[in-house]
């Protein structure tokens, strides 16, 4: 029998249900297992984003997202095997009572927005405030600005997504590119490494300051526990 240790318990297998799909994790043994959580207003690119994440690949081709769905990918970070158990989760307002329901069990959030539409920056706040209302009480949550590509589009200051991410108290604002593949390991990375902090493990931090992501505002239980502040790569 395998284990995954599942932040503050143990599992050897877990059935989730979603859209009549039942899905039992494999048995492969794991050192620690996480549920992130995408949200944020449609047609930021999450759906892209995940997609990204498990395959490396951008289709252009997505459909709006129906209520929640939900992809696994392993990572290693510093020999440690991580499952990252990621939720895709619809956009649009007609399924945000169904949405809300998984925030509960959520060890991470990633909080999207699309940077070439301020409205999807100004709506944060708005999912900000969901988190803490309905997720766990210590979720991680990190902000993504998506379409990092479209430059000469931009609508949202880089600065901006900084200055929210430490007045909401947020682990890191990042500039991603689904489509590009640009920082989308690195995000996933980010979280991955902070949980692994939080949950008890020990990650070595001079892997942590190679990044190249864009973050701010690690706060006690992160990996160097100093404030820092890069320039995006975007
Ligand atoms: N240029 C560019 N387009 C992107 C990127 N990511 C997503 N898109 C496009 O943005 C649109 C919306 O992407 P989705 O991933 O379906 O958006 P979503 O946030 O999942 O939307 P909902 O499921 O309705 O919540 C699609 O046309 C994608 O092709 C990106 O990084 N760059
Ligand atoms: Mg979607």
């Amino acid at each position: 029998m395998h284990w995954c240790r599942w932040a503050g318990g143990w599992t050897s297998h877990f059935h989730t249900q979603v859209r009549g799909c039942v899905w039992q994790e494999d048995e492969d043994r794991c050192d620690f297992l996480f549920k992130i959580i995408l949200i944020g207003d449609s047609n930021v690119g999450k759906t892209c984003v995940i997609h990204s994440f498990k395959s490396g690949l951008f289709s252009d081709t997505q459909h709006n997202t129906i209520g929640v769905d939900f992809t696994v990918r392993s990572m290693d970070i510093d020999g440690k095997k991580v499952k990252m158990q990621v939720w895709d989760t619809a956009g649009q307002e007609r399924f945000r009572t169904i949405t809300q329901s998984y925030y509960r069990s959520a060890h991470g959030a990633m909080i999207a927005y699309d940077l070439t539409r301020r409205p999807t920056f100004e709506s944060l706040p708005h999912w900000i405030q969901g988190v803490e209302q309905y997720g766990a009480a210590n979720v991680v949550f990190v902000l993504i600005g998506n379409k990092c590509d479209l430059e000469a589009q931009r609508q949202v200051l880089f600065e901006d997504a900084c200055t929210l991410a430490e007045r909401t108290g947020a682990l890191a604002a990042l500039e991603t590119s689904a489509k590009q593949y640009r920082n989308i390991e690195e995000a996933f990375e980010l979280m991955a490494r902070e949980l692994i902090v939080r949950h008890g493990g020990i990650v070595h931090q001079d892997s942590q300051s190679d990044l190249p992501t864009v973050f701010l505002h690690l706060d006690s239980h992160s990996i160097d526990g100093e404030h820092e502040k890069r320039s995006c790569d975007c």
